[in-house]
């Protein structure tokens, strides 16, 4: 057992659910090393028998970087830790290296979890990297300032593509208190050089942080991610009350809409609707969502085009589907694949080959009826731009092309997360895996300050 306080560090492991197993991605750096023997310890003191396995991805960008993996092996060997190291050794960008190696990393971490059967990662990010996170969101958002949804940094819990959930513990805890353990438990750690090398944005942001600009920005980060969620709340119970998907590709937004007193979440329910219909995973501009809103809410005709969606105000309500315009060409499909940014392909048997089309003429004859109160014109051209898949030779392939939820098709921040299920609920999307920790929305996985 190690010889450090309990409080804080260790309870910031007390939300999580570790019935699953879980993987610690482990660096070698000092954040990551301090996350590997604090977590052990507290497994061993609260949940001995729980799998944990350390995984360190070796990006094979520096010489040496296979000799950081080795030194976290042997620790791991030492402390009783399963580890693996899986290297990174796909084609390396000339530019946009740290986006492409973090990719990397996040793939490969997914398919050591996906192998050893666990569904939660853990990792060393530390208050210290929020504040980082958050200046160069300011930066990127330039004169006009970023967009409050992304001030509130980095999520304490992510739902990655495969239903994994990466967490953050550390968010709240400061790096040099991370060291502090370390220093006292005599183990070492490796200091990676890119960390130093102003080339990169990131050490430049670092390196001009003094303590008091760092607290100002976590401060920050704290007040957006509170709004966000509350945003996100508000938003799922207005869609609750107000949407419905009377037919395939169809959605329509009550009347009730326009008299919205929350404006913020009228606008928000739309802008991620119209992200999810048109199969695209950015958010529209607030501005011209804002501005489409005011013409509805004003009862004014509206036939719009926002985000690849035909945006039709009727008397039955707001109308979304998506455009005719650039859809796929019919195209092979693949196990996995995702289909104009609003399906993902996925195969029941692997045999065969199979083609993706969007319905289109074909939807004329095979609408099939609904509700009398919706134009069947409308029915007809959501339905045009419906998915088909078709059989190709002999063998039979059975598969599904599953609604995606597009703004989160890659990372579910669990800032987002009521709303994305209410989301799911209403296209037929698989449903948002439940979270491994309790007391979500409420203090337990915030950060610290
Ligand atoms: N090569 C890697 N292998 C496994 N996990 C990694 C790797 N690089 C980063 N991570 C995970 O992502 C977190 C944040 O990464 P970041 O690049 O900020 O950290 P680092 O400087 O490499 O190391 P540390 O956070 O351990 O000091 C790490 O704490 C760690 O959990």
């Amino acid at each position: 057992m190690l010889t450090i306080e309990a409080p804080p560090l260790s309870t910031l492991f007390d939300p999580i659910d570790f019935t699953g197993g879980v993987i610690a991605a482990v660096s070698g750096g000092s954040d990551s090393t301090a996350l590997l023997i604090l977590l052990k310890d507290y497994l061993d003191r609260n949940a001995p028998g729980t799998k944990l396995l350390a995984v360190t991805v070796d990006h094979g960008l520096r010489p040496g970087s296979d000799a950081e993996a080795c030194a976290v092996a042997r620790l791991c060997a030492w402390r009783g830790i399963d580890h693996r190291t899986l290297k990174w050794t796909g084609p390396k960008p000339a530019t946009g290296l740290p986006a492409a190696a973090r990719a990397a990393r996040y793939r490969l971490l997914a398919q050591a979890a996906r192998e050893a059967g666990i569904g939660t990662v853990l990792t060393g990010h530390t208050a210290d990297d929020q504040a980082e996170t958050v200046r160069m969101r300011m930066q990127r958002g330039g004169a006009a300032g970023a967009e409050q949804r992304g001030l509130a940094g980095m999520a304490p819990a992510t739902c990655l593509e495969d239903g994994l959930w990466l967490l953050r513990p550390f968010l709240g805890a400061r790096r040099e208190a991370l060291r502090d353990v370390l220093r006292r438990e005599g183990v070492g750690w490796a200091e990676d050089p890119t960390n130093a090398d102003r080339h990169y944005e990131r050490p430049r942001v670092r390196a001009a942080l003094d303590g008091a600009g760092a607290e100002a920005l976590l401060e920050l980060a704290h007040e957006a991610a509170t709004e966000r969620r509350s945003l996100d709340r508000r938003t799922a119970r207005l869609l609750r009350r107000i949407a419905t998907q009377p037919s395939a590709g169809l959605l329509r937004l009550s009347p009730e809409l326009a008299q919205a007193d929350d404006r913020g979440a009228a606008i928000h329910a739309l802008r991620v609707l119209l992200a999810t219909v048109g199969g695209v995973s950015f958010l529209p501009d607030k501005a011209r969502v804002a501005a489409l809103f005011e013409r509805f809410a004003a009862a004014e005709r509206i036939r719009a085009t926002l985000s690849r969606v035909v945006v039709d105000a009727r008397r039955g309500g707001l109308y979304l589907y998506r455009e005719a315009r650039g859809l796929p060409v019919p195209t092979g499909a693949s196990d996995g694949m995702i289909w104009d940014g609003r399906r993902r392909i996925t195969f029941r048997d692997r045999r065969g080959a199979m083609v993706i089309a969007p319905l289109g003429a074909h939807a004329v004859r095979s609408g099939a009826p609904v509700a009398d109160d919706v134009p069947q014109s409308l029915v007809r051209r959501a339905l045009a731009a419906e998915p088909v898949l078709t059989e190709q030779g002999e063998n039979g392939v059975s598969a599904q092309a599953l609604p995606l939820l597009a703004p989160w098709a890659h990372f579910l921040p669990d800032f987002d997360l009521e709303t994305a299920r209410v989301i799911a609920e209403l296209t037929g999307a698989p449903p948002v895996p439940v979270p491994p920790f309790s007391g979500y929305g409420k203090s337990a996985m915030e950060p610290l300050h």
